[in-house]
């Protein structure tokens, strides 16, 4: 892909992954091998090789309605690839991985349920089953010391004991996160973690991811509207547009003609204060906002 002369790297400083150092010989969080999916005569994507290593963080950007949320639902063992293959530490994929982390774009919770934060966040623990027997004595002790740990990690040890229809959204993305982290995965998928949050939590919660993929070397695959939060944080971007896909690093990927070719339309990307902005012909789209107006007109459009 060719980059426009134009385009300044972002001004983001990138810090190099980290995390503990995997055996040269590990197998990636994360191998895709020419895969693809599509539902009846649609292809959303094909022939999308990925390979994500310990402690890499991946944002997959794109249109409403290009696969984004799907592809997270494979590598969770939900719906099959309809060709190709993919492993998680080198294991096929499938259902139930506790190397597999979830932050989803939202729980279901009635309004009235008395559920507390740290119930959430045990429900990672026990590989999201109700039900299991009352912990007793060492063993409930080791427990709850455990998911103490796991809210302050995620700064949410002062609501722990709150019944979750109580909490904000920031909040309760974080008791979401501290959940997903729980059973300490190898690749952590979040689904679009930071939609309905202010501008700060958006910030403290992917600062909270990238703090864990640094401590842990969690491979982190983030599907976002808005690249700008975690930028200063992704190695590689994924964009799906168009029954097709860009991968690469931000600045190989998010270029003009990039996505003018991938759109088959023409789309600038312009860089203002270490910010990345995707502009249509008609107006600014998608990627520097939460305007739900915005992106769906760009994904109707395009589609
Ligand atoms: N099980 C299914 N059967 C048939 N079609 C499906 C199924 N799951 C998803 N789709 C369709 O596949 C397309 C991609 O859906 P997906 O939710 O992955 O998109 P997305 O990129 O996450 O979109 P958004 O940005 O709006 O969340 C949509 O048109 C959706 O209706």
């Amino acid at each position: 892909m060719t980059e426009p002369a134009t385009a300044p790297a972002p001004a983001a400083v990138r810090p190099a992954p980290a995390g503990p150092a995997a055996p040269a010989n590990d197998p990636p969080a994360l191998q895709l091998r020419d895969a693809g999916l599509g539902f009846g005569r649609r292809t959303l994507w094909t022939h999308l090789d990925l390979s994500i290593a310990r402690g890499e963080f991946v944002a997959v950007l794109g249109s409403n309605g290009s696969g984004k949320t799907s592809l997270l639902r494979t590598i969770l063992g939900e719906v099959a690839l309809t060709s190709g293959s993919g492993a998680i530490s080198g294991r096929p994929l499938g259902r139930g991985s506790t190397d597999v982390g979830y932050v989803p774009q939202k729980i279901a919770i009635d309004a009235a349920t008395m559920i507390k934060a740290r119930d959430v966040v045990r429900m990672g623990l026990d590989g999201h089953r109700w039900g299991l027997p009352v912990a007793v004595g060492a063993r409930r002790r080791r427990i709850r010391s455990r998911i103490d740990e796991l809210l302050e990690s995620v700064g949410a040890g002062e609501f722990g004991d709150a019944p979750v229809s109580m909490l904000s959204g920031g909040e309760l993305q974080r008791i979401r996160v501290a959940a997903a982290l729980a059973s300490d995965p190898v690749l952590l998928l979040c689904d679009e973690p930071l939609a309905a949050l202010d501008l700060r939590h958006q910030q403290d919660i992917a600062a909270l991811i990238d703090a864990q993929r640094r401590l842990r070397g969690t491979a982190v695959l983030f599907v976002t509207h808005d690249i700008n939060p975690v930028l200063p944080y992704v190695d590689q971007v994924l964009y799906l547009a168009g029954g097709s896909f860009r991968l690469g690093r931000p600045d190989e990927v998010l270029t003009s003609a990039g996505l003018s070719e991938l759109y088959g339309a023409p789309v600038d990307v312009l860089r203002a204060q270490g910010r990345i902005i995707v502009v249509s012909s008609t107006e600014a789209v998608g990627h520097q906002s939460h305007d739900d107006h915005a992106a769906t007109e760009l994904g109707g459009e395009w589609r």
